[in-house]
C-alpha cells in the first residue's frame, strides 16, 4: 500500500509554485509538511487531491494512476478549510454526503465523535466558530476511513484541550498501521513527537525529506561560546548556524560525529554544550535565510 507523488508540478499566474515535487506515502506515518508562509502547502494538497489540475507529473494509490482511476480517490480525503460550500448545511447533510461518496464512510465512529465534543446532527456549519469548524473537519476527515488524510492547518483556532484531544485522535488512527496523515503546519512545537517524517518545503520544492528518529541519532544542536564574536569558518562549513548572539553561536550539525566533535574543538572555544534538538530548530537550519538571521542576531 503505497500513494506516490510523482514529480508533481503546478504554475499558478506564471510562477513556478510546485517544482516537481516527489515522495512516497507508506501507511502508519504522520508527516509533516513544514514549510514558511506561501511555499506552497495548500497548494500541494489541493493539486494532490484534484482541486487544481497539474501541470505534471502523475500520483499513484498502489501502482495505479489517480488521473486514470477516478475511483481512487476515496482513498484520499482533504477537505480544504475555504470550502465555504458547506456552510449552508448542517452535519446531518454532510454526512450523508460524506457517506455517498466514501464507501467506507464509519457512521459508528463519526457518530461517537461528535458526541464526544457535543456537536449535534441538526446545526449548521454556518453557525460554528472556526475552531468549531476545523474540529468538525478533523471528525469527518477520520470518519472517511480514507488511508491518506491531508489536513491543513488542523489546530488553527482550537483551544489547547481540543488540540491535544485531535492529536491523540490521529496518533490513535495511525496507530492500526493502515493509514498515514500528511499535516501542513506552522505549530512546530505541537507537531514534535507526534510527527514521524518531515517534509520540508521551501519555494515549491523539497529540500529535505527527515525521518525524525533517525535524524535525532545523527544530528546535534551544539551551543559555543568564543572569546571574540568572529564565527569560524568550520561551523558554517559543517553545519547550520540558527543563532548568533553576540559571542554565543548555536548551530545544527545534521551528521555530529566524534570526529567533527574532534575539528570543533580545534576551532578553542570557551564553552560547548549540546542542546537537545527540536523541529523548530530543524526549520530554522534548512527554511531561514542568511537575511533572516540578521534579523534574529
Ligand atoms: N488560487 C490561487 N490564485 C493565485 N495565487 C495562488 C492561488 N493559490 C495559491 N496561490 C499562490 O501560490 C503560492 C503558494 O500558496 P499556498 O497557499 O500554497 O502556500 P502555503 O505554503 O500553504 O502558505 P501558508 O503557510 O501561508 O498557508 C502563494 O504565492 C499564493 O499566493
Amino acid at each position: 500500500m503505497s500513494l506516490v507523488i510523482n514529480k508533481l508540478s503546478k504554475q499558478i499566474d506564471q510562477q513556478a509554485t510546485l517544482d516537481a515535487v516527489s515522495f512516497t506515502v507508506a501507511p502508519g506515518q504522520i508527516i509533516g509538511v513544514i514549510g514558511r508562509n506561501g511555499v506552497g502547502k495548500t497548494t500541494l494538497f489541493r493539486t494532490i487531491n484534484g482541486q487544481y489540475l497539474a501541470d505534471s507529473g502523475n500520483i499513484t494509490v498502489d501502482g495505479q494512476d489517480l488521473a486514470r482511476h477516478p475511483q481512487l480517490k476515496t482513498e484520499l480525503c482533504f477537505i480544504d478549510p475555504l470550502a465555504n460550500f458547506f456552510r449552508g448545511t448542517t452535519i446531518s447533510q454532510i454526512k450523508a454526503y460524506y457517506q455517498a461518496a466514501y464507501p467506507k464512510f464509519d457512521t459508528t465512529k463519526f457518530n461517537q465523535l461528535l458526541n464526544r465534543y457535543h456537536l449535534t446532527e441538526n446545526q449548521k456549519l454556518r453557525h460554528f466558530s472556526k475552531g468549531m469548524f476545523g474540529l468538525f473537519t478533523i471528525i469527518l476527515s477520520v470518519a472517511t476511513n480514507a488511508p491518506y488524510l491531508f489536513l491543513d492547518e488542523p489546530l488553527d483556532g482550537l483551544d489547547v484541550l481540543v488540540r491535544k484531544n485531535i492529536l491523540s485522535i490521529l496518533i490513535e488512527e495511525v496507530a492500526g498501521g493502515q493509514r498515514s496523515i500528511l499535516i501542513a503546519s506552522h505549530n512546530l512545537v505541537e507537531l514534535e513527537g507526534v510527527i514521524d517524517r518531515a517534509l520540508m518545503l521551501k519555494t515549491g520544492r523539497i529540500v529535505n525529506d527527515y525521518q525524525l528518529e533517525e535524524m535525532r541519532s545523527r544530528a546535534r544542536k551544539v551551543q559555543l561560546v568564543y572569546r571574540d564574536k568572529k564565527v569560524p569558518d568550520l561551523l558554517r562549513k559543517t553545519g547550520r548556524v540558527v543563532h548568533v548572539s553576540g559571542r554565543v553561536i548555536v548551530v545544527v550539525f545534521e551528521n555530529y560525529t566524534p570526529e567533527l566533535k574532534a575539528r570543533l574543538d580545534t576551532t578553542n572555544p570557551v564553552f560547548q554544550e549540546e542542546l537537545p534538538l527540536s523541529l523548530t530548530d530543524l526549520f530554522m537550519a534548512n527554511l531561514t535565510d542568511e537575511a533572516d538571521y540578521e534579523l534574529l542576531s
